[in-house]
């Protein structure tokens, strides 16, 4: 699916999430048992495949789009701004479009889907579901139980990925101050950093599904992914090979599929570490020191990028005094002070976990 479409399907997932009003008009539609075909989108190319009915131009309301149901045909809604534009349409789609579907309502709706690039909703009367036709896909809406109990399955992934995380990530810090990181240690750090990137990634889509029932989860995710993409960027720009951008990685990841992702060569290759093949993951890596810089507590951003932009390796920082620090533009005598007491604290706990 390229990223239009699944945007298109996002966007019209949201449009008919609990707590909408066109999900709403669509539970009284199947507790009406009725059907419906409602093509979410007005333009010439709907109106060119349009015939009979009557036109109209009312705001969108659950009570009407029952109403308007009732009768046969289609009714036409402009999503841009909310508002019923016709009723009782027939829609004439070219017919020598495929489609998969038995039955006129749904071959119709993935004709008219397909040949307008506007998601269609069809509401099965003898079936009783609602499916939504985006870009020649078709997907079932389902319950928010259903839905939920999916998600809290992904959420119970999403933690245990992110505690493993934690503790890789505390290990790097570790490495990185006495100086012994390997390609390894990174790339261990950035595959679990994009595992929980994709699977926050389909937990998000289930809370732009859930609408309103998606509150709690959406709460949950915040949490445990609070900071991750900082720290993902953090990592990049310690590590990646000169001549690299974080886009151009974030790029090659995205073709990376998630059984190759098991493969830290792949990875370390994306990164343009490990040599042309990625292969030598036990070569030695020196950070530039902004990753562990942005852990100290009260050490503003913007001094820590000035200081790794100064010196250009942790090792270079851990080595200079309070004077250098604050010899650098930007960087007042408080900031030394935190920055020079917090990488001390750093190499404590970090010697004290390593060797206790
Ligand atoms: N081309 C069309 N344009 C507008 N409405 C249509 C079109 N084709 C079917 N419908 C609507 O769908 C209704 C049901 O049609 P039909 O029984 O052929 O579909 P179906 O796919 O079996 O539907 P269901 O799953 O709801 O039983 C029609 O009465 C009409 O309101």
């Amino acid at each position: 699916m390229t990223d239009t479409s699944v945007n298109l399907l996002r966007e019209t997932l949201a449009l008919v999430a609990p707590g909408t009003v066109l999900r709403d008009g669509l539970e009284r539609i199947l507790r009406g048992r009725t059907g419906a075909i409602i093509v979410l989108g007005y333009d010439e190319r709907v109106e060119s495949i349009s015939s009979g009915g009557f036109h109209l131009d009312v705001e969108l309301s659950a009570a009407r789009l029952r109403e308007l149901s009732k009768m046969d045909g289609a009714v036409t809604v402009d999503r841009a701004n909310n508002r019923i534009r016709r009723a009782n349409v027939q829609l004439l789609p070219n017919a020598s479009i495929e489609t998969a579907e038995a039955g006129m309502r749904h071959r119709t709706a993935e004709r008219v889907a397909r040949q307008t690039g506007h998601p269609v909703i069809s509401v099965s009367q003898s079936m009783k579901i609602v499916s939504l036709y985006v870009d020649g896909k078709r997907h079932v809406l389902e319950s928010s139980d259903a839905i939920l109990a999916r998600a809290n399955q992904a959420l119970a992934t999403l933690e245990r990925y992110t505690s493993r995380l934690s503790q890789t990530s505390g290990s790097l810090d570790a490495l990185e101050i006495e100086d012994l990181v390997t390609v390894r240690d990174v790339t261990a750090v950035l595959q679990l950093l994009e595992m929980v990137r994709r699977i926050a990634s389909d937990i998000d889509g289930y809370v732009v599904e859930l609408g309103t029932d998606g509150r709690l989860l959406d709460l949950q995710l915040e949490e445990l992914t609070r900071g991750l993409m900082a720290e993902r960027d953090f990592l990049l720009t310690d590590y990646l090979s000169e001549g690299l951008d974080t886009a151009t990685v974030d790029a090659r990841l995205k073709w990376v599929g998630s059984p190759a992702l098991l493969d830290l060569a792949m990875v370390a290759r994306s990164m343009g570490l490990g040599g042309p093949d990625g292969q030598d993951l036990d070569a030695h890596v020196s950070p530039r020191g902004l990753r562990i810089l942005a852990k100290i507590p009260r050490l503003p951003l913007v001094t820590a990028r000035a200081v790794v932009g100064t010196w250009g390796s942790l090792q270079g920082v851990l080595g200079a005094s309070v004077d250098e620090l604050q010899a650098v533009d930007g960087v007042d005598v408080r900031s030394a002070r935190t920055l020079r007491d917090g990488l001390s604290r750093l190499a404590e706990v970090s010697l004290v976990d390593r060797y206790a």
